[in-house]
């Protein structure tokens, strides 16, 4: 599958397999659920605040960073996002 989510876990596990010291990914993966959950509620929260203030185009890159983080989380508990994908086809 090539959809950009779907481009971003591959390179997030490809990361996360072969660790490089300059890669933020790698140090996100470093500080384990601590490091990454703690985006995840930051970047949840600037999510929030972007909707509040009604601004298209930081609503588009806080759920950016959002999702990117979220990829993170998944990757660092061995959950493929095929997975992710197949919940989701079973509920339509
Ligand atoms: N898609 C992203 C992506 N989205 C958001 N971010 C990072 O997420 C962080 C957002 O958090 P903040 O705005 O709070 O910025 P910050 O102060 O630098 O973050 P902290 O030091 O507080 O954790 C920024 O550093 C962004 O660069 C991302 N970092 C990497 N990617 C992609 O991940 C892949 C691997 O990248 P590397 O890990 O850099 O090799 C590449 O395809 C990148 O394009």
């Amino acid at each position: 599958m090539n959809d950009p989510l779907s481009e971003l876990f591959a390179v997030i596990v490809d990361r996360r397999e072969n660790p490089q010291e300059t890669s933020y990914t790698c140090k996100l993966f470093a500080g384990g659920d601590n490091k990454i959950l703690k985006k995840i509620g930051e970047e949840s929260a600037e999510v929030v605040m972007a909707c509040k203030d009604d601004d298209p185009d930081a609503i588009a890159s806080e759920v950016a960073d959002l999702f990117y983080h979220t990829l993170v989380a998944i990757a660092h508990h061995h959950v493929d996002l095929q997975l992710v994908y197949d919940k989701l086809a079973q509920r339509r």
